[in-house]
């Protein structure tokens, strides 16, 4: 089912604020004063596919930012199950900030280049202290999961196609298994056999862990295919 949902205000979310799913409530976020988040609320529950869309500029890179714990808004707040966090990235516990992850369009620019595919995926373990042994087994487990050869793990960014570094992206959005995944123009840059792979790495995640999703794109035939309801940002 998809439903439209004028104005900045997610019409679906639960007035229980200890309702399971992650949310943001009356979330502000300006740049240089320049307001583009303005008391929007989003409610995405366990199980759900809420698609975002809105013209360009009018924010939702920076709300999937903001409910990612990477952005700290200027006004609300963001929950996870009711909780609400109060701080972001590495000022939260590795518990809670490692319940959400997020995909974004470019893998380029979301990966150092310094780094091998297979390091790529396991940075996350790293930095929440995994044993090198348990990480080369999640590596392995990821890689089989989004199709990355082992010969393709050994290579460093800039010997792999925009399509198999996004596959070890989201391999690495995968390797904590977030209770919530969020994809920010995931799927844009991909060839249409790379975009329903990632596609269906994700559903099938999503079903096998009860997870939420949270999927901004322009495509609205990915947008009908993808979501089970839509809410749009309106222009900033
Ligand atoms: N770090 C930043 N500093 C200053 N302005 C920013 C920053 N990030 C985003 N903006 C501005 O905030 C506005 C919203 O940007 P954002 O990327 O969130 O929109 P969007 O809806 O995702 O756009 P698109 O659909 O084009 O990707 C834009 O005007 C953008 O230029």
């Amino acid at each position: 089912m998809t439903l439209t949902v004028p104005g900045a205000t997610d019409a679906a979310a639960p007035g229980a604020a200890s309702a399971a799913g992650l949310a943001a409530h009356q979330v502000c976020v300006a740049y240089g004063g320049q307001r583009v988040l303005d008391r929007v609320d989003l409610h995405v529950a366990p199980g759900e596919t809420v698609g975002l869309r809105g013209p360009s500029g009018s924010g939702k890179s920076t709300l999937a930012r903001v409910l990612a714990l990477l952005h700290a808004p200027d006004g609300g707040h963001v929950t996870i199950d009711g909780q609400p966090l109060g701080g972001v990235r590495h000022r939260l516990p590795a518990h809670l900030r490692t319940r959400v992850a997020i995909l974004f369009q470019s893998p380029r620019a979301a990966t150092d280049p310094r780094l091998s595919l297979a390091d790529i995926i396991a940075e996350p373990l790293r930095a929440t202290g995994t044993s090198r042994e348990q990480a080369a087994a999640r590596t392995a487990e990821l890689a089989d999961l989004v199709g990355l050869t082992a010969d393709l793990l050994t290579r460093r960014p800039h010997a792999v196609s925009d399509g198999q570094l996004q596959r070890a992206c989201l391999a690495r959005a995968l390797v904590h298994r977030p209770d919530y995944l969020l994809c920010d123009e995931a799927t844009a840059m991909l060839d249409a056999s790379t975009q329903a792979h990632v596609a269906a790495v994700v559903t099938d995640y999503q079903r096998r862990q009860g997870a939420g999703v949270l999927v901004i794109t322009h495509d609205p035939a990915l947008m009908a295919r993808w979501a089970n309801r839509v809410v749009d940002l309106p222009a900033a």
